[in-house]
């Protein structure tokens, strides 16, 4: 057990955000595994009030297991998790400041809105239900579509419903995982507004995500899931420029692959694979980018090349490097 006093100078540091407040949830050395294969390995976590943190990493790596596991839904093998300054396993009933929407839709598909916040209400044991989940519809957009059947209304107003019932509570800490999959711009944008508005009236939003535009655009921080702990975190404009500084992203997008002398050039020119076989990948000083000149390079070198696209690196640039560092030989 971890407690403030224990706590080495660094750790009482890093354990407080840059106001000095202590964090909401706190995850210290988690270790688990199912059926023997590891998922944690020591992943420490801190969120805070008033912040969107988003939680990254590719299929598998164990977001959603962490989601549960801080909303008292799976018990880790080790480490701890505390809430509010207290472990859950000895409080149990911290757990109540926890609100959690699942990635799957759970909802009651023939019953209405406002019948489904009802039942889970009621199962809840939330007094003045009704005032509650008339304040909550207005806050989540679905006012307007109270008397719908929920199996009658599209992905992204079921994913507002999704989001609702876990605010029931009027939880100090939201999970959420993966709120966004599977719905249009529109949709995304209503939840993200949601989100950020939960934010600003002093919730610790816990967000996992595949869509790394949407991380960049909504979290105040960014954690990368990689072998069993958290590697990368940070602001994500901060991790960026700290990666790249003020060099560009330049892809080269071929028609074929490149054979092996022609992968060999590519790597004596500075590029790297990225996504596909096509696509290679390299980072110039803004004012080195020579896009003619090194269309010619690529030609003389026998690759076809259909485009050369030149932006500023983001998120998805690091998480790519992440990913590709993690699953390198
Ligand atoms: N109940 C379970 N029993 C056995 N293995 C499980 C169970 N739940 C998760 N796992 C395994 O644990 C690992 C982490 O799964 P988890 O769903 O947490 O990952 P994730 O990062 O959320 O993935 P995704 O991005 O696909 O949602 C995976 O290898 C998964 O197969």
């Amino acid at each position: 057990m971890t407690d403030a006093a224990t706590m080495t100078k660094p750790e009482a540091r890093k354990a407080l955000d840059g106001n000095g407040a202590a964090p909401v949830v706190r995850v210290r050395n988690a270790v688990h595994a199912f059926k023997g294969r590891g998922v944690f390995s020591g992943l420490d976590l801190d969120l805070f009030k008033g912040e969107i943190y988003g939680l990254l990493g590719p299929n598998g790596v164990g977001k959603t297991t962490l989601m549960k596991a801080i909303s008292g839904r799976v018990r880790l093998n080790g480490g701890e998790i505390l809430i509010e300054g207290a472990d859950i396993l000895r409080e149990p009933s911290r757990l109540s400041a926890i609100g959690f929407a699942p990635q799957e839709i759970s909802l009651y598909h023939h019953l209405t809105v406002k019948e489904n916040l009802q039942v889970f209400a009621g199962a809840a044991g939330v007094p003045q239900a009704a005032d509650l989940i008339r304040i909550l519809m207005d806050e989540t957009g679905l006012a307007a579509r109270a008397d719908q059947i929920c199996a009658t209304l599209s992905g992204g107003y079921q994913r507002r419903v999704n989001i609702c019932v876990a605010l029931l509570k009027r939880p100090r800490v939201l999970l959420l995982d993966e709120p966004t999959v599977g719905i249009d711009i529109d949709a995304r944008e209503a939840i993200h507004r949601l989100l950020d508005d939960l934010r600003r009236k002093g919730a610790a939003i816990l967000v996992s995500t595949h869509d790394l535009d949407q991380a960049q655009r909504l979290c105040s921080r960014v954690g990368l899931v990689q072998n069993g702990r958290i590697g990368l975190e940070g602001r994500p404009e901060a991790l960026v420029r700290e990666a790249f500084g003020d060099r560009l992203e330049v892809v080269a997008e071929l028609r074929a692959p490149a054979d092996a002398p022609q992968r060999a050039a590519l790597e004596a020119d500075g590029f790297a694979p990225h996504v596909s076989e096509t696509q290679w990948v390299r980072y110039d000083a803004a004012d080195a980018v020579d896009v003619a000149d090194l269309q010619r390079r690529l030609s003389h070198s026998g690759l076809r090349v259909r485009e050369i696209r030149v932006r500023e690196p983001d998120l998805s640039s690091l998480f790519l490097r992440g990913t590709q560092q993690e699953t390198a030989p």
